[in-house]
C-alpha cells in the first residue's frame, strides 16, 4: 500500500496535512495518536470509505478493513455472516473463517445471533471477517477493544504469523502500549505522521 499527500478537512476543520505512508511486505506497523487526532479518518480513508480531499492511495491486492465500530447485521447469525462474506469475497468454503474461529476461541458461537454477542465477541467477527480472505493488507481500527488478555495475546500472535506469510498489518490505537510488538510505529499529530524515533526525540 502506497499513500501520499493525503489532506483532508471536515468544512473548516483540518484533520490531515499531509499522509505519506508506505507499508510494506512483511511488517506490523501501527499508529498511535490521541482522541480526535484522526486516526479513523486516516483509516476510513486508506480503506476507500472516505474520499480524502487531495492525495492517493494506492492497493496492490486484496485488503482487509476492520472498523472501530464492528458494522454486523444484528438479526444475523454469525455463521450467516460468514456466508454472506464467503459469497461478498467469492470464496469456495469457510475453512480460513473456521480457522480463525478456533484460534480466536469463538466457534461455539456460531449459531447465534450477532445482537446477542458480547462487546469482545463482536470484535473476534469483526476481526474475522476482515481476515477470512487472507488480505495482504488488513488495516485495524482499535481492534483489541473488548478483548480479554488471552484473547489479546492470541490476536498478536495471529499478526506475527500474518508478518511470517508476508502480509501487512497496520494497526491504529489510542494507546502507544505493547509498541514492541510493532516493527515500524508512526505518532498522528497536528494532521502529520512522525515515526517512533522523531518522536522520542
Ligand atoms: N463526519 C465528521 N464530520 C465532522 N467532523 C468529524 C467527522 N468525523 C470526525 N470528525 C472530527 O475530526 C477529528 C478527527 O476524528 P477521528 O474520528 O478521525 O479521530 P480519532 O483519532 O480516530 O479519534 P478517537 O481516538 O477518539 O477514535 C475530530 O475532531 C472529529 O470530531
Amino acid at each position: 500500500m502506497d499513500v501520499k499527500g493525503v489532506h483532508h478537512a471536515y468544512g473548516r476543520r483540518v484533520v490531515l496535512r499531509g499522509i505519506d505512508i508506505s507499508l510494506r511486505r512483511g511488517v506490523v506497523a501501527g499508529i498511535v495518536g490521541e482522541n480526535g487526532a484522526g486516526k479513523s479518518t486516516l483509516l476510513k480513508i486508506l480503506a476507500g470509505e472516505l474520499r480524502p480531499q487531495r492525495g492517493v492511495v494506492v492497493h496492490r491486492g486484496r485488503f482487509g478493513y476492520c472498523p472501530q465500530d464492528a458494522v454486523l447485521n444484528d438479526a444475523l447469525t454469525v455463521r450467516q455472516h460468514l456466508k454472506f462474506f464467503m459469497t461478498a469475497f467469492d470464496l469456495p468454503d469457510l475453512c480460513r473463517a473456521e480457522g480463525l474461529m478456533e484460534v480466536l476461541r469463538f466457534s461455539e458461537y456460531a449459531d447465534e445471533r450477532a445482537g446477542v454477542l458480547s462487546g469482545g465477541t463482536r470484535q473476534k467477527l469483526n476481526l474475522t471477517l476482515a481476515l477470512m480472505h487472507d488480505p495482504q493488507v488488513l488495516l485495524l481500527d482499535e481492534p483489541y477493544q473488548g478483548f480479554d488478555w488471552d484473547t489479546y495475546r492470541r490476536f498478536w500472535d495471529l499478526a506475527a504469523g500474518l508478518r511470517e506469510a508476508g502480509r501487512s498489518v497496520l494497526v491504529v490505537s489510542h494507546l502507544a502500549y505493547d509498541t514492541g510488538r510493532l516493527d515500524e510505529l508512526w505518532y498522528l499529530e497536528g494532521g502529520v505522521l512522525r515515526p517512533r524515533a522523531e518522536a522520542a526525540a
